[in-house]
């Protein structure tokens, strides 16, 4: 095996976006991003609305193309690839709500995300064995979102931040080294954020994660590095405290409280 330096092993690049640009009938949704992401950290996107921080999270999974500009996925150009290829490259997205069956429980979709496509393949079959050992994995992951005992409950009947987590499992199913998590704290009570945001935390132990959420309690909790987006271009960018206290990221959040 090859010795890689701790040093050498932080270095690395998860994701990287060269002039990445995105443009709606001649508006510039993202314009000329250059992003990097480093293995191992969480990195968040934020910015105003409109800022493009939805379009640039669709074009890093795939779900748009870019007009120009390069994606790489640990230095592998993934541009234009479609988002079951990203996929397999290791990058996966939190799922949406509004893909989750109420009829079904919290187990019956995670049985159904570990048989993916991007691990054993579909099949119309399946060993005792491997149903088993799928068992211990569906455990773990509903124990890891704290849903064990609410596991056999049809998921209409589940609260907001339940179904939330939910969503997270099912990600985390596919053990991805590169994890996108678009809003995970959207519509969330207090409780539920705090709750989520110790989630995010243990989901990115041994991972990269990259981050849009507009609550900056979540972004300062979590964020090892955060990237300001403003009218589609990269406004400033650094830890936390660095961006908190960047002149133009104050002006910037002014201007839009003041539109509001
Ligand atoms: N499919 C599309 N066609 C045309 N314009 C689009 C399209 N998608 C996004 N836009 C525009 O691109 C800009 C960036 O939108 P985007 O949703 O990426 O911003 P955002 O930072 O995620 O905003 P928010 O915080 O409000 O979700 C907006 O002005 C939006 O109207």
């Amino acid at each position: 095996m090859f010795a890689v330096s701790k040093e050498t092993a932080d270095e690395r690049v998860a994701v990287r976006t060269q002039a990445l640009t995105k443009v709606f009938r001649g508006f510039r949704a993202v314009d000329s991003v250059n992003l990097e992401v480093r293995e191992g950290t969480v990195h968040a996107l934020v910015g105003p609305n409109g800022a493009g921080k939805t379009t640039l999270f669709n074009l890093l999974t795939g779900f748009l193309a870019p007009t120009s500009g390069t994606i790489t996925v640990f230095e592998e150009d993934v541009t234009g690839r479609p988002p079951e290829q990203i996929a397999r490259r290791g990058v996966a997205r939190s799922f949406q709500i509004t893909s989750l069956f109420d009829s079904m429980t919290s187990r019956e979709h995670v049985e159904l995300a570990l048989q993916g496509p991007t691990r054993q393949g579909f099949r119309f079959w399946r060993s005792e064995k491997l149903l088993g050992r799928n068992q211990v994995r569906v455990d773990e992951l509903l124990g890891q979102v704290g849903l064990t005992p609410l596991a056999d409950k049809p998921v209409g009947l589940l609260a907001y931040g339940q179904k939330r987590a939910l969503e997270l499992s099912l990600a985390l199913a596919l053990d991805p080294p590169v994890m996108l998590l678009d809003e995970p704290t959207a519509g969330m009570g207090t409780e539920d954020v705090d709750r989520t945001i110790e989630l995010v935390r243990r989901i990115a132990a041994g991972r990269t994660v990259v981050l849009v959420d507009h609550n900056m309690h979540v972004v300062g909790s979590l964020a090892d590095r955060v990237t300001v987006l403003q009218q589609g271009k990269v406004l400033a960018e650094g830890d936390y405290d660095e961006v908190r206290n960047d002149e133009r990221v104050i002006t910037a959040y002014l201007g839009e409280a003041d539109h509001a």
